[in-house]
């Protein structure tokens, strides 16, 4: 029972669950089918942040097409996915491999739905990834595999499903980045592909705007899934539990605390909202950087002068200053 009628007789978006405390996994904050007979493309839809928006939008009655490059993994996800529909709803859910890497694929994957669905209201970009390594040690292919991924991948995605669907009928994109605000020290690879899709987000949204299709981002925090952890192998236990202090809020995030943002941007909510980038990150990307400095004397000398003089004397150790 989640209809409410405001004072000026509009139907509002939310549900009376905001005041219970906290948001569960599968328990959308948003009205029961404010989504039905939409479809939506989940890019990585099938584990962690991907997977808890597919299943949130499914949630809401959205029929949600979920897409990667590992077919079993996926098809076990809509299976488990489907467990959850109510048998009123009207939602389904399709598992369709593709490499985001591939213009082929992802073309192939626009038709697919549109042969399915007849048409595409929603675009989730959350698929893609990268590894850790300082630039030094980065190859030219592991840069390439990045950028291809998160950058290029994100743009053949927009491009196929407004040509294709959206230049003609409207719909709304959300393009999942990161935190690379203060640049990203140890994933530098990612952070200037995130970089360029927040930009990419803007110039986007001004140009398809006169199509009535909104595109926003959403930029997480460190957002803890065991797939995620997974990724860095054995570093990754120790990268997500030393990533606890560094978050203003004194612990990881989780999936379903994106899915709702993406949930809320998507919908008829967020109807005047378009080039913004919301970070959901509890404020991570103001605070302390994880990279390391250690102490050294490689920096170039300041000037010589009155306030050079000043201030060693300032750090003489016995400084009276
Ligand atoms: C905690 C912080 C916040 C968390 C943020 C998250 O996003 S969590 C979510 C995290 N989830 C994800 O990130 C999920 C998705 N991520 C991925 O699929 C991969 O990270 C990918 C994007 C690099 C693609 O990889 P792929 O295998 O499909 O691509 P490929 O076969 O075409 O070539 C790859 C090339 O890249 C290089 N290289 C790769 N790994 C390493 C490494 N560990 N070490 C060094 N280098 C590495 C290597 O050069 C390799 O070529 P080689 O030497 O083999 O000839
Ligand atoms: N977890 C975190 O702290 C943060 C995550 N992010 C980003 O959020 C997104 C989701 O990550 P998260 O859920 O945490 O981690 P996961 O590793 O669980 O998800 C990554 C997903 O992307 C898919 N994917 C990777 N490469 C491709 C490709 N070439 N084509 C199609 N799909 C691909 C993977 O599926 P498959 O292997 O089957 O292709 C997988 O489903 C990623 O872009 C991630 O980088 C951003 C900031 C922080």
């Amino acid at each position: 029972n989640c209809r409410k009628t405001s004072s000026r007789g509009r139907s509002v978006v939310f549900c009376p669950q905001w005041d219970q405390q906290p948001k569960m996994a599968g328990s959308s904050v948003f009205r029961p089918g404010l989504f039905n007979h939409k479809v939506a493309i989940v890019t990585g839809g099938g584990t962690g942040i991907g997977k808890a928006i597919a299943a949130e939008l499914l949630e809401l009655g959205c029929n949600v097409v979920i897409s990667s490059r590992k077919a079993e993994r996926l098809e076990a996800a809509a299976q488990e996915m489907r467990q959850q529909i109510p048998p009123s709803s009207p939602a389904c859910v399709i598992p369709l491999p593709c490499n985001i890497r591939s213009e082929d694929e992802v073309k192939g994957l626009v038709s697919s739905v549109l042969q399915q669905f007849g048409r595409i209201d929603f675009l989730v970009n959350n698929g893609g990834g990268q590894f850790s390594s300082p630039v030094e040690h980065m190859s030219y292919k592991g840069w390439k595999a990045v950028i291809d991924t998160n950058l290029t991948g994100t743009f053949t995605c927009c491009k196929e499903v407004y040509t294709a669907w959206m230049k003609e009928h409207g719909g709304v994109i959300v393009n999942i980045i990161a935190d690379m605000w203060k640049g990203f020290p140890g994933m530098a690879h990612t952070g200037a592909a995130r970089s360029a899709v927040d930009n990419l987000t803007k110039s986007l949204a001004i140009e398809w705007a006169v199509s009535g299709v909104r595109v926003n981002a959403v930029a997480p925090g460190t957002i803890f899934s065991k797939t995620a952890m997974e990724n860095y192998k054995e570093l990754g236990p120790n990268l997500f539990k030393m990533s606890v202090p560094f978050s203003p809020a004194k612990r990881l995030g989780v999936p379903e605390e994106i899915s709702s943002a993406v949930c809320f941007l998507l919908s008829p909510a967020a109807s005047y909202i378009s080039g913004a980038t919301l970070r959901i990150d509890a404020g991570q990307s103001l605070y302390r950087s994880m990279w390391e400095i250690p102490n050294h004397s490689a920096w170039p000398k300041a000037p010589d002068g009155e306030n050079q003089e000043a201030l060693k004397d300032l750090l003489k150790p016995q400084s009276k200053l």
